[in-house]
């Protein structure tokens, strides 16, 4: 797979601002979480705002590694596994969230580790979509989402340039 035509930046504020639509959207829901299993490394930053808005202080990581070449997806890799006691009941009364889903091969194998669990992601595409129960934005397939804490300060060319081609 190579790098998708479009391009959605997303700056902290707006993260924060997305991660805290999605706590928003999980109160709603009437279930007091337990715990949040996040999905290391892009889980987080998510799993810290939410965990923080609605008062959880249980966190387990599940650490999942696919993307080693930029936008290339290799071998899915579980580095670390989620503890037994929170395996116990199938993940009832407990959060899963990732910063995204994309084509959804992380969401189903880690959904198959809890599968009675709420999985929660700031962000999907369509292909990843049916695997969430919660999302706050949809971005295309073609699009690729580029985080704050992957991002710097560059000069951008004007569009009229870019246009002239
Ligand atoms: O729906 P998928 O196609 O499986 O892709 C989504 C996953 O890919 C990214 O993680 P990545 O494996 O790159 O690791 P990272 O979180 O450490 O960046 C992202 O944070 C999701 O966890
Ligand atoms: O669109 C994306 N952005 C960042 N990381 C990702 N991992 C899978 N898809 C993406
Ligand atoms: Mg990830």
């Amino acid at each position: 797979m190579s790098l998708p035509d479009k391009a959605f930046p997303v700056s902290w504020d707006q993260f924060h601002r997305d991660a805290r639509a999605l706590a928003w959207r999980l109160s709603g829901n009437g279930t007091q979480w337990k715990a949040i299993v996040c999905i290391t490394r892009g889980g987080l930053v998510p799993a810290a705002i939410i965990a923080r808005e609605l008062g959880i202080r249980m966190i387990e990581t599940v650490c999942v590694a696919s993307y080693h070449d930029y936008a290339n997806q290799g071998e899915m890799q579980v580095l670390k596994r989620i503890n037994d006691d929170l395996l116990e009941n199938d993940g009832e009364d407990t959060l899963i969230v990732d910063d995204l889903t994309d084509t959804g091969k992380t969401a189903a194998i880690v959904r198959a580790m809890l599968p009675k669990a709420h999985f929660a992601t700031v962000y999907a595409k369509p292909k990843g979509r049916p695997l969430v129960d919660s999302f706050v934005t949809e971005v295309s397939q073609d699009t690729w989402i580029y985080f704050p804490w992957d991002l710097g300060f560059s000069y951008v060319e004007p569009i009229a340039k870019d246009h002239k081609g």
